[in-house]
C-alpha cells in the first residue's frame, strides 16, 4: 500500500540552505521532518509551521543510529530523504585526522546508514527519492579542504551505488553546488575572490538549490545523476 502524504526528511535544516529548502517544501504543501544539532531560531520557525524536528549528531555511528531509531518512532514512510547536513572544516595542523573522521561521519557514514536503514520507509511512497548534497569542488579537488573534498567525493560515489541498488522504486541523485551562500564572517576580499571563480560571478542564494531539488523530486526519469550548480566555474 502506498503511503499518501509521506513526509520529506531533510538533515541539517536549522539554518541556511537546509532551512530555506525546508520552508519552501512546507510552502509547497509537503509534510517535513528535519534534523538539527544546535539550538537555532530556525528550529522554532519550522516547528511553528508543523514540521517535526529531531536532534541528530552525525559525528558518530551511535549518534546516527540513535537518530534513525528516533525517526522510526515518528513515521513509517518517507517521500524523500535530503542529505544536506555538512561540516566545512579546513585542515588544521595536529587536528587533521579528527577533521577527516568528523566529515567522513557526517558526509558519508550518515547518508550510508540512513539510506540502508530507511529504504523500507521510502519504498512505501511512490515516487520516492534520495538526494545527496555534495560540492562542485569534487571535480578538481581542494588544497585548503582536502578531507572535506574527499568525503564529498565519497558521497558522490554513494549516489551512483544507491541509485543502482534501489532502482526502480527509489531514485537517488545528487546536487553539487559551488558557492551559493557566503558565511557571515567572509570578508570583502574573500568574497571578491570567490565570485571571480565563476563565469556568472554572483552569490545566488539557497533558492537555486531548492530549484534543483524540485527538479529531481519531480522528474520520474532521472537517477544516478549529480546536478552541477556552480555559476559556470568549469568554463571559467
Ligand atoms: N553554502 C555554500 O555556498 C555551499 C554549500 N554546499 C553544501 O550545501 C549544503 C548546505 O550548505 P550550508 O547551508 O552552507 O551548510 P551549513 O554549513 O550551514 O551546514 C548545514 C548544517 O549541517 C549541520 N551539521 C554539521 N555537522 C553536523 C553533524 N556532525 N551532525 C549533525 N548535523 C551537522 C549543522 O547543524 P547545526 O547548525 O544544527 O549544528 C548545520 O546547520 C551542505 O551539504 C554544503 O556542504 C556546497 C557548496 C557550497
Ligand atoms: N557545510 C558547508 N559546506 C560548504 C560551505 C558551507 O558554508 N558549509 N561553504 C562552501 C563555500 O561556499 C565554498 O564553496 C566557497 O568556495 C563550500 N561548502
Amino acid at each position: 500500500m502506498t503511503a499518501t502524504n509521506a513526509p520529506i526528511l531533510i538533515t541539517g535544516a536549522s539554518q541556511r540552505v537546509g532551512l530555506h529548502c525546508a520552508e519552501r517544501l512546507l510552502d509547497d504543501g509537503y509534510p517535513v521532518m528535519f534534523s538539527y544539532r544546535s539550538e537555532r531560531e530556525g528550529i522554532q520557525t519550522l516547528r511553528e509551521r508543523g514540521a517535526i524536528g529531531l536532534f541528530a549528531d552525525f559525528s558518530s555511528e551511535a549518534g546516527i543510529l540513535a537518530f534513525i531509531a528516533q525517526l522510526k518512532t515518528h513515521t513509517d514512510s518517507l517521500r524523500a530523504i535530503v542529505h544536506n547536513a555538512s561540516a566545512w572544516i579546513a585542515e588544521t595542523p595536529g587536528d587533521e585526522s579528527r577533521a577527516l573522521q568528523d566529515m567522513f561521519s557526517v558526509h558519508m557514514l550518515a547518508p550510508y546508514l540512513i539510506n540502508l536503514h530507511c529504504s523500507a520507509l521510502l519504498q512505501r511512497s511512490t515516487p520516492a527519492d534520495i538526494v545527496h548534497i555534495s560540492d562542485d569542488v569534487v571535480r578538481k579537488g581542494s588544497r585548503q579542504h582536502i578531507a572535506y573534498c574527499a568525503t564529498k567525493a565519497g558521497l558522490d560515489s554513494l549516489t551512483l551505488s544507491f541509485a543502482a541498488q534501489f532502482a526502480p522504486l527509489i531514485k537517488v541523485n545528487g546536487i553539487a553546488p559551488a558557492m551559493v551562500m557566503f558565511n557571515e564572517d567572509d570578508d570583502a576580499a574573500y568574497r571578491a575572490k570567490v565570485l571571480a571563480k565563476s563565469a556568472l560571478g554572483i552569490e545566488p542564494g539557497p533558492q537555486v538549490i531548492y530549484q534543483s531539488l524540485r527538479y529531481l523530486l519531480d522528474n520520474p526519469y532521472v537517477t544516478g545523476t549529480t546536478l552541477t550548480v556552480n555559476g559556470g566555474r568549469h568554463i571559467k
